[in-house]
């Protein structure tokens, strides 16, 4: 079964409330962070908090995903390094690049060998928040097998471009456009960046949807009031699913008489209408919103 990864829910690695809590709170994943969330003074007791947490909480429910310091800090090495030991499912890499992502592959391999882990069974996913990261973003989800999705950056990435961030997100279009493109292209997750005022819900839910339409797969959340509203957003309504049922049955029909395209409510029906209602069909399915007996009636 494929990961499902509609909200990823960031949190410092020095708050051991939080992480004692992080399991329970309905997130697909949670990001325990040790890079910007933690103060320098902090990034070794973080450090050592994360891995406790892993070894004695049970996450059974969760994605674990440790957001590591970039590898060209004195902190990224020794993250890493700490991290992998407890085995978390994946490492999130800030700041990405293809040389980063091949040396946290590198240090992955060695730590597995010693550790007796299945190689490749840690994952990575790419923090991509500077243009040049985002121009690169194919080469850096190539380096290496074990990358599973993208994260989109797009506080960081603002900043490295000299622009304003807004709530509306004009300045970040091209940027989710070009993520959700490439990770569709190399079949792997897309997730949208933070919104960041966490009491303004409406807003969250106008910025997921967008998020959504542009083809990313999910969006990181900083506050777990966020989740609700992510996943609404994330899941098929009633309304969609039903269409997506009947455009399966009348192609099923359709084939029956020999034809390759049909039409429903006077619209054309062809594979790639088939392929986006099998698509939300699945995704139906695996939420839990209709069975799989609904769909073999
Ligand atoms: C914002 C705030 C301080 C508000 O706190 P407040 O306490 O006012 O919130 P309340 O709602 O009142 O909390 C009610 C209860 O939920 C608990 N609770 C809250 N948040 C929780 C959580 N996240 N996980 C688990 N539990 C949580 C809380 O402990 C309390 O528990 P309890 O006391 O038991 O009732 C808090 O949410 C928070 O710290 N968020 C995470 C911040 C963070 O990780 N940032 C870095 C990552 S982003 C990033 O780096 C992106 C990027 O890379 C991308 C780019 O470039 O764009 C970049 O560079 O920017
Ligand atoms: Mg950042």
């Amino acid at each position: 079964m494929e990961t499902l990864r509609r909200t990823m829910l960031f949190m410092p690695g020095n708050n051991p409330g939080m992480l004692q809590n992080a399991g329970i709170l309905g997130a697909d994943s949670i990001i325990l962070d040790l890079e910007d969330a933690v103060s320098l003074t902090e990034k070794d007791s973080a450090r050592i908090l994360v891995r406790e947490g892993i070894k004695a909480i049970d996450y059974s429910q969760v994605e674990v995903v440790v957001r590591v310091n970039p590898l060209d800090t004195e902190f990224g090495p020794q993250d890493v390094e700490m991290i992998a030991r407890v085995k978390p499912d994946t490492l999130l890499i800030p700041k990405a690049n293809e040389e980063g992502i091949g040396l946290v592959a590198q240090l992955l391999d060695k730590i597995e060998k010693e550790e007796g882990f299945t190689t490749g069974s840690i994952k990575i996913m790419a923090l991509i928040e500077t243009a040049l990261g985002l121009e690169n973003v194919y080469n850096i989800i190539k380096a290496s097998s074990r990358v599973v999705g993208v994260l989109l950056g797009g506080e960081d990435l603002t900043a490295d471009l000299g622009i304003e961030r807004t709530k509306e997100g004009q300045e970040i279009f091209y940027a989710r456009n070009k993520v959700a493109t490439v990770c569709r292209a190399l079949k792997v997750d897309a997730i949208d960046t933070p919104f960041t005022d966490i009491n303004d819900y409406e807003g969250l839910e106008k910025d997921t949807a967008k998020a959504k339409g542009l083809g990313l797969t999910g969006k990181a959340a900083i506050n777990p009031r966020q989740i609700e509203t992510i996943h609404s957003v994330f899941a098929p309504t009633k309304a969609e699913l039903k269409q997506a049922l009947r455009i399966l049955d009348a192609m099923e029909e359709a084939e029956k008489e020999g034809k390759g395209c049909c039409s429903l409510d006077g619209k054309m029906i062809d594979a790639p209408v088939i392929q986006r209602a099998t698509c939300m069909v699945g995704q139906g399915i695996r939420l839990g919103l209709i069975s799989d007996e609904v769909v073999a009636r």
